[in-house]
This record gives structure tokens, sequence and C-alpha cells, in this order.
């Protein structure tokens, strides 16, 4: 198991009367792609300004790589690349210009890199184009390409991929799984679009007001949280009763059931049954995907 790249402990922060962090705890290993989802609001960019050492906490102790970001942010800069919301580029400045200017500021002395990233995120057409006229797609693009001009070893990604067509964040996310793959990059990501990480997040932090409130795999989580298996199928087959072949159905569509089952075991034998009757053109368990363990979650903490 890889050591604890970050970790966070008992941290607070308060704006003015707001208590917008109150007792975070969490980790992150070397090498994971780590997902932190929470509602809006819920505090996820000032945890990573605090990460950043951008912004001091109340309480709490944080470590990243080693050092403290409180007192030691600049190391920590030196070696993490962050892509923010607004994404932080000169708008009077060219693409490549901007480039130029964090790598002038990184300490970036290769300019074959500034290429090779332009090449990477498809703007080298649109090098020469001033920012400020880039699509939000394009800005996002260049954002993620500034952030690792310095081939950081771990990566902040405050909402990657919104405002991003599909063709878009497929490429994001593609790239973001690439460089985990292949350079091992540590990487810390926020997002709301629960089914747009399911795929590439290694595990999760789920915040609500403040605080974690379930941290673990997608299998770890999903095995605390699941208690029954629901499974819906396209199907001919007709029903009369709430139950079929002792498991619980109901009509959700005009060819669609949903079943309930205690566990994934039941399946096949259902299935079965089903196809002694009539045909089966899909059979889906809906309530694993990671936005219905999101809502689960949640749900518990109101209960
Ligand atoms: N510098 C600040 N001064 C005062 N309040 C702040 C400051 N920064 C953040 N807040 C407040 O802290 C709360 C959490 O904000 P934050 O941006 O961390 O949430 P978030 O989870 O990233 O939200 P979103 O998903 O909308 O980006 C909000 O109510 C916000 O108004």
């Amino acid at each position: 198991m890889n050591s604890p790249y970050i970790e966070v402990s008992g941290v607070s922060k308060r704006f003015g009367t707001q208590q917008v962090l109150d007792d975070m705890n969490f980790t992150v290993r070397r090498g994971e792609i780590v997902g932190l989802l929470g509602p809006n609001g819920s505090g996820k960019t000032t945890m990573i300004r605090l990460l950043n050492g951008v912004i001091l906490p109340d309480a709490g102790s944080i470590s990243v790589g080693g050092h403290n970001p409180a007192v030691e942010g600049d190391p920590i800069r030196r070696k993490s690349g962050i892509l923010t919301e607004g994404a932080g580029m000169y708008h009077e400045l060219t693409g490549l210009q901007n480039l130029e200017f964090f790598a002038k500021l990184y300490g970036v002395r290769d300019q074959k890199r500034l290429y090779e990233l332009l090449e990477q995120f498809d703007l080298t057409a649109h090098m020469h184009k001033l920012a400020g006229t880039y699509s939000t797609g394009m800005k996002k693009r260049l954002g993620l390409a500034k952030a690792l001009l310095h081939r950081p070893e771990l990566l902040f990604l405050d909402e990657p991929t919104n405002g991003l067509d599909p063709e878009g964040i497929q490429l994001v996310m593609k790239y973001i799984r690439e460089l985990n793959r292949t350079e091992g990059t540590t990487i810390l990501l926020c997002s709301h679009v629960l089914h747009q990480i399911q795929e590439v997040c290694h595990e999760f932090i789920f915040m609500e007001y403040g605080k974690v409130i379930e941290q673990g795999t997608n299998r770890e989580i999903e095995s605390k949280y699941v208690t029954e298996t629901v499974l819906r199928v396209e199907t001919g087959l007709q029903i009369n009763a709430d139950r079929f072949a002792g498991v619980s159905v109901r009509r959700v569509g005009d060819e669609v059931l949903e079943f309930r089952l205690p566990n994934k075991d039941g399946i096949s034998p259902l299935l079965q049954a089903i196809l002694q009757k009539s045909w089966v053109h899909e059979a889906v368990i809906t309530n694993r995907d990671l936005e219905a363990l999101y809502f689960k979650v949640r749900g518990e903490q109101h209960e």
C-alpha cells in the first residue's frame, strides 16, 4: 500500500462567522487519483487553497509531501500544479505567451515542453491567438497545460471539465488517466459530475457542510452502503404480481422492469427465469454507480 502523500487532520476554517470547514480528516496516497465530491459551497475549493498554503487553517494539521503548507507553501507549489475554475490566464497575452510567462515563473527552461503541451491539448493551431478570445474549452485546456509545465508530481484539479463539450471532456479525462499511469502523478480532483470521474478516480472523499462524510474506493463504499441489488431489465415479460421467480418487481416503463434482489448471486437465476418466458435486451444494476452511492451516503447522514 502506498504511503499517504496528503494528510489532513482535524482541519477547520472559518470565514467571518461562517464555519466553512469543520474538523476535516482525510488522506490521499501517493500515485492515486482521488475525487473530492460535495455540493456547491461545501468547501472543496477552500480545502484546495489550504493544501496549497494560499490560506491558513484555524485549527488542525496538514501535510503535503511532508511539508506543512502553512509555513512551507513554496516547496509545495514547486512540486504541484493547479487548475482552478477561472484557470488564471492573462487574456491580453496569446496562449503561447501565457505558457512562456508561467514557464519563466516556474523556472522551466525547456522550450520544447511548451510546444509538446500545446500539441497534447490540441492548441497548436491557436497558440498565437489571444487567450481572451479562447472558448471555455480552450481556456481550460490552456489552464491544464500551464498546470503541467513543470511536470508536477501532484495535481489539484478544481472542476476540470466544467464548460467543456463531450469531446473536450473525453480529451481531459483521457489525459488525466494517462498522466497518472505514465508519470505516477498524484491527483486530487474536485467535481460535481460524478459519472465522469467514476472511471478515473481510485478513491472518493464525500464532503458535506465542511466535513468528510465518507472516504473509500467505489467497492468499499458500495459494500458499506448497498444492502440490495436493484436490477433494471428491458424485457417483454408481463407481470401481474409484485414478485416474479421469488424476486420483488415493479414496472418502471413500457418494457422495463425493476427487480430488487438481496445480492448479485440472484441475478443469473432471475434472468434465466425471465428468458424462459420472454426476451431480454438489457439488464443493468442501477444502485451502485457513484451517483447512487453519493445520494445513499448523503441520505444516511440526514437520517
Ligand atoms: N475568501 C472567502 N471569504 C468569505 N467566504 C468565503 C471565502 N472563500 C469561500 N467562502 C465561502 O465558503 C463556502 C465554501 O466555498 P468553496 O468555494 O470552498 O465551496 P466549494 O465546495 O468549492 O463550492 P463549489 O462547488 O460551488 O465550487 C462558500 O459559502 C463561500 O461563500
